[in-house]
């Protein structure tokens, strides 16, 4: 896969391996290796400098979600960007009606049909009933070459070596292939002149009436293949373009940049001379993949989780700033804590709460998971009302988390200097810039 391309992405974005803090100086590294690895793959050196600039801005300015170490949170900016690259969402083919037609078209040698042959073992092993039409009659021989290919899986090819007319064997075979599921159309791939060609595409276009037209596009031509798709949607309007020989491409790379930047989808990639080497192209895995990464979903699913945390934490500044701090509050923010780093630290940045520390005992990492088990033995009444918490109660819930009576009284003498020193904060203005300092630290 673009072998060349992905060895060296895969081994720049090693460099940030180690990275605990968002390194200046790493990031720069990074964007350069990733600047200099797409230049040699051929990418529009306008489409590489946007890219840079945009992973360095959101990479120096973007702050990682809590929770997201810098590494993570740089590899997913890279990975995002880089998909902004060559498409974003997939487009698969849609076979919506009976016979659908699809109508091939691209330049001689691009790899038109083999890639009818790939694309015919796609649609029948999904169970589609598929049949091909060879309307080359520039090259006799893509007809045999069409018929080998497809000799072991049993699809039917109609074409007739003699006639030199397109037209006519482009009707026959769709009034022989009629009950079929999907007809695939091969074309010429050359002609004396390009102007020829291009009409001869008009021609069948319009006597077929395709459901889909479908460019080949040789990945080895690189950002060349802007133009390519350019001549050929002009003539007839592209649906979608496969991408072929992207194994061992240096250029696979800037020919499917250069592809997306015409909007046109890359439904299909080839990636070899064997009927089995394609694939759909899913531009995030295609990503994930050239980075060397297999678990960037599970990445991005966690900054996802994260943010659905945060909202819950939104719910828990609210509820302290408008009054109301029980324990639940408190096991709440505690239980986000993991999430928000040390309370210690938390505390410090709200103004008239930095006293707290001085005479509350210290909210140690430790501590918080002991405070935790401690209040998961406590009644639902007892979270809501703290002050009930006494002395029976104290020693069940000291037994019940198998901690001391020591312990639990502790919880309480915290849960009530914190509980002091936020009072003030009730009183103010939610939208005020004591509440969004509160909301930034839960953030
Ligand atoms: N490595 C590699 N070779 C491919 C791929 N697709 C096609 N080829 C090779 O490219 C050459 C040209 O492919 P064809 O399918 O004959 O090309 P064509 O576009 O149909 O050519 P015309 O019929 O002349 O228009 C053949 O040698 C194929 O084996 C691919 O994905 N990878």
């Amino acid at each position: 896969m673009l072998g060349k391309l992905g060895k060296s992405l895969a081994k720049t974005m090693k460099k940030l391996a180690g990275m605990t803090i968002v390194d200046e100086e790493v990031v720069k590294e990074v964007i350069k290796d990733i600047q200099r690895a797409l230049i040699q793959a051929d990418v529009n050196i306008k489409l590489v400098f946007k890219l840079s600039k945009s992973i360095e801005e959101r990479a120096l300015n973007e702050e990682p979600p809590k929770g997201v170490t810098p590494k993570e949170h740089i590899i997913r900016i890279v990975y995002e960007e880089m998909v902004k690259l060559v498409g974003e969402t997939p487009k698969p083919l849609k076979i919506d009606k009976k016979p659908y037609k699809i109508l091939f078209i691209g330049l001689q040698g691009s790899g038109k049909t083999t890639t009818i042959g790939k694309l015919s073992r796609h649609l029948q092993k999904k169970g589609l009933n598929t049949a091909i039409v060879c309307t080359d009659t520039w090259r006799p021989a893509a007809f045999d070459q069409l018929k080998q290919l497809t000799q072991e899986i049993n699809i039917p090819v109609y074409g007739e070596p003699e006639n030199k007319n397109p037209l006519e064997i482009a009707n026959k075979g769709l009034e022989k292939f009629k009950d079929y599921d999907v007809i695939i159309f091969d074309t010429a791939g050359r002609h004396k002149e390009e102007k020829h060609l291009l009409e001869e595409m008009e021609q069948l276009s319009t006597a077929i009436k395709p459901d889909e037209t479908i460019l080949v596009i040789d990945g080895t031509i690189g950002q060349q293949a802007k133009e390519q798709a350019r001549a050929f949607s002009q003539s007839t309007p592209v649906g979608s373009i496969i991408v072929t020989k992207l194994d061992g491409s240096a250029k696979g790379g800037g020919a499917l940049s250069a592809v997306a930047e015409t909007g046109a989808p890359i439904k299909f990639i080839g990636t070899g001379e064997k009927l089995e080497d394609f694939e759909v192209f899913d531009p995030e895995r295609f990503i994930s993949r050239l980075l060397g990464m297999g678990d960037i979903r599970s990445l991005l699913e966690k900054a996802e989780e994260i943010a659905e945390e945060q909202e819950v934490s939104e719910e828990a500044v609210d509820a302290i700033l408008t009054g109301r701090f029980t324990l639940r509050e408190m096991k709440s923010q505690f239980e986000m804590m993991g999430k928000m780093g040390p309370l210690q630290q938390v505390i410090n940045m709200i103004p008239g709460l930095d006293k707290l520390p001085k005479n509350a005992p210290d909210a140690t990492e430790e501590k918080i998971k002991k405070y935790l088990t401690i209040m998961d033995s406590m009644t639902e009444y007892e979270l809501d009302h703290p002050e009930a918490i006494k002395h029976s109660r104290i020693k069940r819930i000291a037994r019940g988390s198998g901690t001391r009576n020591e312990d639990v009284k502790e919880l309480l003498k915290y849960y009530k200097v914190t509980k002091k020193a936020m009072k003030g904060l009730g009183r103010r203005n939610r939208g005020g810039p004591m509440g969004q300092l509160m909301r930034q630290f839960l953030r």
